[in-house]
């Protein structure tokens, strides 16, 4: 017969740890913002919410109703700058006689006519756009105040802000669940190690490349999927030539580590991507399109990385990036960058907006005028 465990204090403990439990909440808000539903989220105040980017036109009604038309609209401050709004926590347009095409015109259409009536957010609202990076949402949700124990609300998932950042922790924590060895076309020994675990136990592969010797600065590359670029061949990035050309650095320099993260489109998966790319044809260039979805100009983490770099005893490296963020991360996670080489993919016609916004938005050590000659020797 099975024996009850109890604690010093003769209580019988949870199976979940408080960690466990805070995890376990964050994912199931994420989850069900992603099916369309409300999440009820205990800040300051207590407010419940629904996310534009899934909520139907009967999602959006039925919750006007039900929040008594108190409800409003939350964007952040990308959005709210694409609407020439100053909202430094985001901000709340109220939504009681406006329509759901119109909440979807102001949350992250192109060319929305500015809001009559906004409100600076509450700080803390900014759990809700962590939901919604983590559910791969945009961040537009329909928000309103209720009473902790309103019963319009009651048996929806709830979660407190403290919750989530606890759960962040996880973010860090991955489990090796395989090795093998795949034999690849261009590279002659490569061992794909797949780690399970994060906040939302996406698997993410590290592949090692030929025999490193971890005693000596590691060559890695840190690499987010570009389901267009690597796979497909898109014009529009370098990321599969960057892909092909830190494998070959990598096995070139006697063996290292490639990391492949699923952080689809920086991190704000593939539908805000291909929707970005829409607004990419109206002139937008990268950050900007991002930012009129609402996103800032790089939503990534890099836990994941620190993680299994710890895990394969990589402590000191020669990363093969352009991307200045991705080595400060590390050096800031304890992880020593000894040298910083620059990976280059093809310049082309189609490419080339993107690589000089990189180059003169977002810090990337890219050389304009080497972009420019690439394409007139062509
Ligand atoms: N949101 C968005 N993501 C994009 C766009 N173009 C490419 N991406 C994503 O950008 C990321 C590029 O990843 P990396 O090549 O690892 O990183 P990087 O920041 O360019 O830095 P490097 O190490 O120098 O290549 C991938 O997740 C792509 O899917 C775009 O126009 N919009
Ligand atoms: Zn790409």
């Amino acid at each position: 017969m099975l024996k009850t465990v109890e604690t010093e204090t003769g209580e019988t403990p949870s199976f979940l740890d408080p960690s466990d439990a805070a995890r376990r909440d964050c994912e199931v808000a994420a989850a069900e913002l992603r099916f369309g539903r409300p999440v009820v989220l205990h800040a300051d105040e207590t407010y419940v919410a629904i996310a534009l980017d899934t909520a139907t036109a009967r999602d959006f009604e039925r919750f006007a109703v039900a929040t008594r038309g108190s409800h409003a609209l939350f964007i952040t401050t990308e959005r709210a700058d694409a609407l020439e709004l100053s909202a430094p926590n985001g901000a709340l347009v109220p939504l009681k006689d406006l329509s759901y095409e119109r909440a979807c015109e102001l949350g992250y259409q192109l060319e929305s006519p500015v809001p009559e009536t906004w409100f600076d957010a509450p700080a803390s609202l900014s759990a809700l756009n962590e939901l919604s990076r983590l559910a791969l949402l945009l961040p537009a949700l329909v928000v309103a105040q209720i009473d902790q124990s309103d019963p319009a609300f009651a048996g929806v998932a709830e979660i407190a802000v403290e919750d989530i950042e606890a759960a962040g922790d996880a973010e860090t924590r991955y489990e090796i669940v395989a090795r093998t060895v795949v034999p690849l076309r261009d590279v002659e020994k490569a061992e794909f190690v797949v780690f399970r675990g994060g906040l939302s136990q996406r698997d993410q592969v590290a592949i090692v490349v030929g025999e490193p010797d971890f005693e000596r600065p590691v060559p890695i590359r840190i690499h987010s999927s570009c389901l267009t670029g690597d796979l497909f061949g898109s014009l529009k990035c370098d990321c599969g030539d960057q892909l092909r050309e830190g494998l070959r650095l990598i096995e070139a320099r006697g063996g290292g580590v490639l990391l492949y993260l699923d952080q689809e489109g920086r991190g704000t998966g593939i539908g805000a991507k291909m929707r970005a790319y829409g607004y990419q044809s109206h002139g937008l260039d990268t950050i900007d399109a991002d930012a009129a979805l609402g996103f800032g100009a790089d939503t990534r983490r890099y836990g994941a990385a620190v993680a299994m770099l710890s895990a394969l005893g990589v402590t000191s490296v020669e990363l093969l990036t352009n991307n200045p963020n991705k080595a400060a991360f590390l050096q800031k996670a304890g992880i020593t960058v000894s040298r910083r080489t620059a990976v280059l993919g093809e310049v082309t016609n189609e490419n080339r907006y993107y690589l000089t916004t990189k180059a003169e938005r977002a810090g990337h050590s890219l050389d304009i005028a080497l972009i420019a000659s690439a394409l007139v020797n062509k």
